[in-house]
């Protein structure tokens, strides 16, 4: 008889809480991530799902509990060395330089991750290949957010961390993020979505994060304590 060791996760996350200006943010948070996995959070304003991004991307660190990458604590500055090169991080705050094109741009964040050839095929599979000589100046909020989404592909790194990726797309937009999504689980990689629009995303994990009062309740609030 062979016994079959469970693999290890990609990521796991232990008992971790995170606390700001003494308040708790996020309290006892338990996630097993394997390749492939997704995993959307939702939750109130406020309830804590950037922060939940920030600490997976390694920006703040966990007030108690762990984050294990393949075993490792990231927040190790040899693991974190490494675990970093794996993310992909896309939020709010785009990154997009206005006086450069819209392929400049893109190509630029290859260049940095030392790649090259694929800004191109990305634009064109987000709807920007017409656009690609473009100053990035001259494109709409739901371009902008195509050409980010771009770049993920160009970077093309394993665990994608997106905040609030589907905000300003059109319906075709969010679908060829769904599609991207699933492509990229195919090939075992990771996506973690805040969101509070929906998002078909086939067989995610769901987490909805408790919401938080760190302002005097309201008759609302009361009602759903
Ligand atoms: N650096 C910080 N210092 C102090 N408090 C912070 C810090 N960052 C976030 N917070 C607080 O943590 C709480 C959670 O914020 P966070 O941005 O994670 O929520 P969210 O669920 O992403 O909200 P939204 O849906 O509005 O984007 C908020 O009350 C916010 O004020």
């Amino acid at each position: 008889m062979s016994l079959r060791k469970a693999p290890l996760p990609v990521l796991l996350l232990n008992n971790v809480s995170c606390m700001r200006n003494s308040q708790i943010i996020l309290r006892n948070i338990n996630v097993s991530v394997h390749d492939g996995t997704a995993l959307v959070l939702t939750g109130a304003n406020g309830s804590g799902k950037s922060t939940f991004l920030r600490l997976l991307a390694g920006f703040s660190r966990p007030s108690a509990g762990e984050i294990l990458w393949n075993g490792h604590d990231i927040t190790n500055s040899g693991v974190y060395h490494q675990y970093k090169l794996q993310l992909n991080w896309l939020s709010l705050k785009e990154a997009i330089k206005d006086g450069q094109t819209v392929l400049d741009n893109a190509q630029w964040f290859e260049f940095l991750e030392g790649k090259s050839g694929k800004s191109k095929d990305a634009l064109e599979l987000m709807g920007l290949g017409r656009l690609i000589n473009d100053k990035a100046r001259m494109l709409s909020m739901g371009q902008r957010k195509r050409l980010q989404l771009a770049r993920l592909l160009a970077i093309d790194r394993p665990i994608w961390l997106l905040d609030e990726p589907s905000v300003a797309l059109d319906t075709e937009g969010v679908k060829l993020l769904e599609y991207i999504i699933a492509e990229h689980r195919k090939k075992g990689g990771i996506v973690f979505v805040a969101t509070h629009l929906p998002i078909e995303i086939e067989d995610a994990m769901s987490l909805r994060l408790p919401p938080r009062f760190p302002r005097r309740l309201t008759s609302v609030d009361m009602l759903n304590l």
